[in-house]
């Protein structure tokens, strides 16, 4: 629609450990899409590139330092309520020890079993990516 408000740009990142597993952390309940599972990400700032949001998002809500990043896909999803484009790349390498700072739930998960978690909706191309 002409007056809907601009799409959410966000940057979210697929980091896996050694074991080929990948990082998943729960939304807060109050949040847009709340108690779903996601990859980590924010929102892009203004005045920001995507692979800065990346790396900042990374740095703030996973511990990790991310040292490079290829882009996997980019999804355009609207939730009525609000639309969003998720910019997602996959981590290639970072430093630190991983953890969850924001206090959100987080595991490691087998890429087969990402299907087992309810996802927001537009996270479901990025898991057909995934599993292929
Ligand atoms: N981080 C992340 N966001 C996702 C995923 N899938 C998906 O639809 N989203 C949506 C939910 C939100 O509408 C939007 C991310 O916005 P957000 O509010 O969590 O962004 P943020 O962490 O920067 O939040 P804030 O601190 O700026 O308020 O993208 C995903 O896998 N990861
Ligand atoms: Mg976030």
């Amino acid at each position: 629609m002409a007056n809907s408000p601009k799409a959410v740009h966000v940057a979210v990142g697929v980091i896996n450990n050694a074991n080929g597993e990948i990082f998943i952390s729960k939304r807060h309940k109050d949040l847009h899409q709340g108690d779903k599972w996601e990859f980590p990400g924010g929102k892009v700032e203004a005045e920001e590139t995507v692979y800065d949001a990346l790396v900042r998002e990374l740095r703030e809500e996973c511990n990790i330092q991310v040292q490079s990043a290829s882009p996997l896909t980019v999804i355009h999803h609207n939730y009525g309520d609000k639309r969003v484009v998720l910019d997602v790349w996959r981590v290639i390498s970072f430093s630190g020890e991983i953890a969850q700072r924001e206090g959100q739930e987080w595991r490691w998960v087998p890429v087969y079993a990402l299907q087992a978690y309810q996802f927001p909706e537009a996270n479901e191309a990025i898991i057909d990516l995934l599993v292929d």
